[in-house]
């Protein structure tokens, strides 16, 4: 699904507008009736006070418009005007007769007024400020915005949490609502899925107003929000007399001692996902471990007992995984930039593996074209430098990405992967996955789709999502602090088969 910037969503309302020949307050009164059903589905038979704060624009007049709809159905509404300025869009003006019409007439709150009583267990509505925020809210009404935020209500943002911009890091977090759940029109919206501005989002619900399709389809977006159904999209089906040649060979070098067990991992998370064939290179302490743990994989091993050396790889594997559980000695770093020099086909590059690649930069500029770089944000960091926000963080990772040519996944909730100036963020996967050894599962996935013949950036898109699709089925049956790194693998073909189930359980 795109993620639309600022522009794009103002030019979607145009044209919509200009297309359907509707009038905008259309536009507004869908909005406002999708909340409504959402609301009205999610209450039942209860009818709890509902606060609407609605500013003076259209996110204000979405509220005005939301604030009728419950009255005539019967909910208690208390409405307050957040009376900011005297420059009210026409169709807030519109709806704020129309609620008058209704015999509700609103509070106007200002500068001196007091702050409401939000008793706990209410609900509020912040249609205060949506995308057209230009500053940070400040004075009283950030004071308004934490009063709300210290509340025990139920909090509802529309379209965006007030206080929080759409294209740039917040200034002041103190003046943001804290939402619930933020129930946004038509597209998602990039900050709701990053570390520093989640958060404010709470749970998301996208709603389509139907704005025009065309428009969506031929305009280009750099962010996409992967779901389903795009995951879906990028399955490759196998065919009946398909052999094992077919789906390729995947190398998996890692493990030093104390450590085989991230190459156990990924090479089973290779052959769960895959693979027509995997090796597994480790240090001679890794033999038995590994020959015993997973029958199905070939090993060979470097000439030392417990860490990585130089190797001769006497085979053309159609991918490989470098670094995981590998430690960073000098000969270790001399086997990867041996890797790097030999290699005939895309490299995926983790945890130390990454780590080396930061303390020795100059084996950057050897990084086959279309590798793949799955950092931690710890190991991003070493990698590019600090950041001092998202915004910067994502701009020095696709400056990175675009010099070296590779594709980098960061991980962590929502990871996100970028590609050729692209972003591609992740909406499956939860915190059972913080546990030791799901990155190693992952790159393992990834590899292995590569070997099957996906492209990179699809390998590394897709991969993530049925990663964080099998740790959503494994945290399913026994709750998140359950979950450890194999529960992952053993998913792995729920995952697969929930891209085309009817109704998938999770
Ligand atoms: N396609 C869509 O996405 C649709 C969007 N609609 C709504 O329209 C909203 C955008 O409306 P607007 O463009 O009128 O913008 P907003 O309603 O977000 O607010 C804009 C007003 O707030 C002022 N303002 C901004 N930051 C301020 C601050 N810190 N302190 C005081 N005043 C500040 C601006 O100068 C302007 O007057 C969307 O978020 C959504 O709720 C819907 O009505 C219909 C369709
Ligand atoms: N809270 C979370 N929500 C979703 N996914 C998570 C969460 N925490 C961790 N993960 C996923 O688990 C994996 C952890 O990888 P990593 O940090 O490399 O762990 P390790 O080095 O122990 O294998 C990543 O793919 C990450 O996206
Ligand atoms: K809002």
């Amino acid at each position: 699904m795109k993620i639309f910037n600022k522009e794009n969503i103002y030019k979607a309302d145009k044209i919509t507008i200009k297309n359907q020949n509707i009038e905008s307050e259309v536009l507004m009164e869908r909005a406002a009736i999708q909340i409504f059903g959402w609301l009205k589905t999610q209450l039942q038979e209860n009818f709890p006070t509902i606060h609407l704060f609605c500013g003076i624009g259209n996110n204000g007049g979405d509220g005005l418009a939301l604030a009728r709809l419950l009255l005539n159905d019967g909910y208690e509404v208390e409405v307050y005007v957040v009376n900011f300025s005297d420059k009210r869009s026409d169709d807030f003006l519109l709806n704020l007769a129309r609620l008058k019409e209704n015999k509700l007439w609103p509070e106007f709150i200002g500068e001196n007024s007091d702050l409401p009583q939000l008793p706990e267990g209410d609900i509020v509505i912040d249609a205060i400020f949506g995308i057209g925020l230009n500053r940070s809210a400040a004075g009283w009404i950030k004071e308004l915005i934490q009063h709300i935020n210290t509340s025990k209500t139920y909090v509802i943002a529309v379209d965006v949490p007030s206080g929080l911009y759409l294209d740039k890091a917040p200034d002041d977090k103190e003046a943001i609502v804290k939402a619930n759940t933020t129930i946004t029109f038509q597209f998602p919206k990039l900050v709701f899925f990053l570390p520093e501005t989640a958060e404010f989002a709470g749970n998301v619900e996208i709603v389509d107003l139907g704005l025009d399709r065309e428009f969506i389809n031929t305009t280009t977006s750099e962010a996409f929000l992967i779901s389903r159904n795009d995951a879906q999209r990028l399955y490759k089906p196998r065919a009946k007399f398909a052999h094992k040649g077919d789906f390729g060979h995947c190398l998996i070098v890692g493990g030093s001692y104390g450590k085989i067990g991230s190459v156990v991992l990924a090479t089973k998370a290779a052959l769960r996902a895959g693979a027509g064939k995997v090796t597994s290179l480790v240090p001679e302490c890794g033999y038995d471990i590994l020959q015993s743990t997973v029958p199905e994989a070939m090993v060979i091993t470097a000439f030392n007992d417990n860490f990585l050396i130089p190797t001769e790889i006497n085979f053309k594997p159609q991918s490989s995984v470098f670094g995981i559980g590998a430690g960073k000695g000098k000969k270790t770093a001399k086997f990867l930039e041996q890797l790097l020099t030999d290699a005939h086909s895309p490299l995926l590059i983790d945890a130390d593996g990454i780590n080396i690649l930061a303390e020795h930069t100059d084996l950057l500029e050897l990084l086959p074209e279309k590798s793949i770089l799955t950092p931690h944000p710890g190991e991003l960091k070493r990698l590019l430098g600090d950041w001092k926000d998202d915004f910067e963080k994502l701009n020095k990772a696709k400056d990175f990405s675009k010099k070296y040519k590779v594709v980098l996944v960061i991980k962590g909730a929502f990871s996100i992967t970028i590609a050729d100036d692209n972003l591609y963020i992740n909406t499956t996967g939860n915190p059972g996955m913080a546990t030791a050894g799901s990155g190693d599962v992952l790159s393992g996935i990834i590899s292995s789709l590569v070997a099957q013949g996906y492209d990179a950036t699809i390998a590394a898109v897709f991969g993530v999502y049925l990663h964080g699709k099998a740790g959503d089925y494994a945290a399913q049956e026994n709750g998140f602090e359950f979950v450890i790194a194999e529960d992952i693998v053993n998913n792995l073909g729920n995952a697969y088969k929930s891209l085309f189930q009817q109704h998938p359980e999770n």
